[in-house]
């Protein structure tokens, strides 16, 4: 099939270069070696969107040949002329938010609005770390002998591969190129073939912003594991960054393994959100279904299960009822909606099965706003009654289903909270001081949110613990999986 893109898409677009459908690979626009592609689609309409390149292990081991050579020139810049030029992209970026938003809930699905949010979400990442290039600093260390002098220096790892999932297509590979870039790597962007069109849109930009050829490059495919063979196995590829499930994340890690790869994994989630007898409940819901509900659940720090104390369980389940009645599913081009579709399938089909599972062993569907869209649109629902032994808090749901578990005190809903392979996100809602401190230090998570169900921010370190991943993004240690630290013993 030849490479194309919608023409229904394109009208919506003030700037329709922005909808390309080919690998960005040294500062061009390419085919693959084969001529194939892969179709694109929009889940909300099941329409074809695009015919994207689909390039095979040789393209993408000349765009990584390619990619080493422009790492080079790219890390004798200072850090302040990296900055310049990330600073540029971020700007484009902010300029083209409408449109980047428009490919972004074509091709994933969540509403504009939302879409928009991700745009400045992925941009405010450029920012960060166009600043952040210009702070990479090293030390001297007083010498051990009178005639040594140390010192330590950062410098870039040399070529990093990302693969990146289809629930954030714009944030994802951004929170991983710009500091890669600042830290003067080159950088490729697989996508996942869900949502490869956001990703090539920033190549765009990368281009018009004066990013060198070869620095910022985008290898769309199909062949998910063979790309992820050919960055482990290529040893021009010196650090690999994924974020995904835990299951994939296991697959590269070992992979990687064989040359002792720098590597950086955001995997998977199963977020705890408690809420206390001492809560403020209209609080507590609010926060419920910003957490429960962004991204219709697929987020990987969505809150996959909500304990409430008994005391206040009734009047928590009530409140958030209320709200859950009025979020809207639809198309997310149109105006007012809340929920868009589930990304295919496979979503619908674990939903299901979380949501049978749990009533076959006694839990009660409380509320489900009905949807005859079809499709993969569902509707969200409320689960009471739910116990641990059932699916939905052993596993990540990645979809708008809130259960609600009770609890009795402290202890008990700390042991169940901890009962998980997982450790990535977890909130928590009271108001006694000394719980605060006690319950947030006993989670056992990367992040915890305390009195919000919204905890995303590029200032702060982003990732998660046990099964949860490696490493962290975002912040000033964001910067820190691009560089390899040198010490020199000087004798003087
Ligand atoms: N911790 C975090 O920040 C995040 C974690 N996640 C987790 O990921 C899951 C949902 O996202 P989803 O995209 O379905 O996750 P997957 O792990 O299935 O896919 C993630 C990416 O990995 C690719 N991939 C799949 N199999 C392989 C392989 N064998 N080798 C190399 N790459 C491969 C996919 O390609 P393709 O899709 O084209 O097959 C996709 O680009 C959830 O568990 C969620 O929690 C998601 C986002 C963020
Ligand atoms: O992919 C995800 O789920 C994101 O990491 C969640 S966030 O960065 O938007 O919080």
């Amino acid at each position: 099939m030849p490479v194309s893109v919608s023409d229904a898409l394109k009208a919506r677009l003030k700037d329709p270069g922005l909808l390309n459908a080919h690998a960005y690979i040294g500062g061009e626009f390419l085919v693959a070696g084969s001529g194939k592609t892969f179709a694109v689609t929009n889940p909300a309409t099941g329409e074809e969107i695009a015919q994207v390149v689909d390039l095979d292990r040789a393209d993408i081991a000349k765009a990584i040949a390619g990619a080493k050579l422009a790492q080079r020139d790219w890390a004798a810049k200072t850090g302040k002329e990296r900055a310049a030029l990330l600073r540029t992209w971020f700007d484009l970026m902010v300029a083209a938010k409408d449109d980047l938003a428009e490919i972004l809930t074509a091709e994933q699905g969540k509403p504009l609005a939302e879409a928009a949010g991700e745009i400045l979400y992925g941009a405010s990442f450029v920012e960060w770390f166009g600043e952040e290039a210009k702070r990479v600093y090293g030390e001297t260390v007083p010498g051990h002998q009178a005639d040594k002098r140390i010192m330590v220096i950062r410098q870039p790892v040399g070529v990093a591969a990302a693969i990146t999932p289809w629930n954030f297509p714009n944030a994802m590979i951004t929170r991983k190129a710009a500091p890669a870039l600042a830290a003067g790597c080159s950088f490729l962007s697989r996508p996942a073939a869900l949502t490869p069109l956001s990703a090539i849109a920033l190549g765009v930009l990368a281009d018009r912003a004066g990013i060198p050829a070869g620095v910022f490059n985008v290898v769309p495919s199909s062949d998910s594991s063979g790309v992820g063979k050919e960055f482990c196995e290529n040893p021009d590829v010196r650090k690999l960054t994924f974020t995904g499930s835990t299951e994939v994340g296991r697959i590269l890690l070992g992979q990687a393994a064989d040359q002792v790869k720098k590597v950086s994994m955001e995997l998977g989630g199963n977020a705890p959100f408690i809420v206390f007898d001492d809560a403020d409940l209209d609080a507590a819901a609010d926060g419920a279904i910003l957490c429960k509900f962004r991204n219709n659940g697929q987020t990987c720090v969505c809150a996959n299960r909500i304990y409430v104390q008994d005391g206040v369980y009734e009047a928590f389940t009530e409140k958030l009822t209320e709200r859950v009645a009025k979020l809207r599913i639809g198309n997310g081009t149109e105006e007012g909606v809340d929920l868009g579709p589930l990304i295919d399938t496979d979503a619908v089909e674990k939903y299901r099965t979380h949501v049978e599972d749990a009533t076959s062993k006694g839990a009660k569907v409380h509320a489900a706003c009905e949807t005859d869209l079809g499709g993969t649109f569902v509707a969200p629902t409320i689960l009471t009654e739910v116990t641990q032994d059932m699916l939905v808090t052993r596993e990540e749901t990645f979809a708008p289903l809130a259960p609600l578990i009770r609890f009795r005190d402290e202890g008990q809903v700390i042991g169940m909270a901890n009962d998980t392979i997982f450790g990535l996100a977890s909130y928590f809602y009271a108001k006694d001081l000394s719980r605060v401190y006690k319950v947030a230090e006993a989670l056992e998570y990367g992040i915890v949110g305390v009195n919000t169900g919204l905890i995303s921010t590029e200032i702060a370190p982003f990732g998660g613990v046990k099964q949860s991943g490696l490493g962290r993004e975002g912040s000033r240690h964001g910067i820190e999986e691009y560089l390899e630290m040198k010490y020199i013993c000087l004798a003087v």
